[in-house]
């Protein structure tokens, strides 16, 4: 059987970021990715920090394990990284879920496309801005975009720009402008994802919040945008597994 590096598997939780935020889901975090974003909040996926974490395991075993801790009491997965898109074979999960009448979701940066990303229910793809010090490959995921478009119905995928500054912010209306039909999502970013003094975190994060919410209210270009912290982090800080 077909195993996939995972890195940790929790749940339930409230999925805190984008297109259904709020939703009741379990998590399921694989090991490894092709991007080193400075600010990544979870650089153990792929640092080294975490190698002792990491299980190779099949579908029937996440399946189980996700059954463990979830008993009867979810309908919604969400698979997230590190990049999960980097692995060929976690179609064999999806599909299981899928056959389990479980709705799927899938985080992603957008670097590469797999054809499972068809069989997703909520795919969120995350381009990464200027601060992340990473480059966007614009071929790439205009191939991702338009593969999208062809084959899924447009609301079951979204793209969600996580804004640091300025630089991040013309960096997420280039992204908007290019994939214009494309549910559009801004994301608060945390600067401070290893503070363990919540309190603190939430201040900060709620003045980051409303300087992007008045950044891009005043914003002619943007129109049909929606805003959105990282709404875990308001509740459970830092802290990870949740
Ligand atoms: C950890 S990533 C894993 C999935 C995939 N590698 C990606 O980046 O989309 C999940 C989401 O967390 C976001 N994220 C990571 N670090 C963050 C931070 N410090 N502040 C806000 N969002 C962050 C990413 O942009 C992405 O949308
Ligand atoms: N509650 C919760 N929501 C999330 N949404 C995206 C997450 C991620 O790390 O990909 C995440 C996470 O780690 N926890
Ligand atoms: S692409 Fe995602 S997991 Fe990879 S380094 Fe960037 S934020 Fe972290
Ligand atoms: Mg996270």
């Amino acid at each position: 059987m077909s195993k996939v590096p995972v890195m940790e598997i929790f749940g339930p939780t409230i999925q805190g970021e984008g297109m259904v935020i709020g939703q009741k889901t379990m998590f399921v975090r694989t090991a490894g990715c092709d991007y080193s974003c400075s600010w990544c909040d979870s650089a153990f996926t792929w640092d080294g920090s975490g190698k002792d974490l990491i299980k190779q395991m099949d579908a029937e075993e996440i399946w189980q394990e996700l059954k463990a801790l979830g008993g009867d009491g979810f309908s919604f997965v969400t698979i997230s990284g590190g990049n999960p898109a980097l692995l060929k074979n976690l179609h064999y999960l999806i599909d299981l879920l899928r056959e389990n009448n479980i709705k799927v979701a899938l985080e992603t940066q957008g670097s590469k496309w797999q054809d499972w990303f068809l069989n997703i229910d909520e795919l969120t793809i995350s381009p990464k801005p200027p601060s992340s010090g990473m480059v966007t490959d614009f071929d790439a995921l205009d191939m991702i975009i338009n593969k999208l478009k062809e084959e899924v119905p447009a609301q079951s995928a979204s793209l969600k720009v996580v804004v640091f500054d300025d630089h991040d912010y013309e960096y997420a209306k280039k992204v908007h402008k290019r994939y214009q039909e494309v549910p559009f999502f801004l994301q608060v970013g945390n600067d401070d994802n290893q503070t363990t003094d919540k309190q603190h975190l939430i201040s900060q994060l709620l003045q980051r919040y409303e300087w992007l919410i008045n950044k891009s209210m005043l914003d002619d270009e943007v129109r049909n945008v929606k805003v959105l912290p990282q709404l875990h982090t308001y509740i459970w800080g830092n802290k990870r597994g949740v």
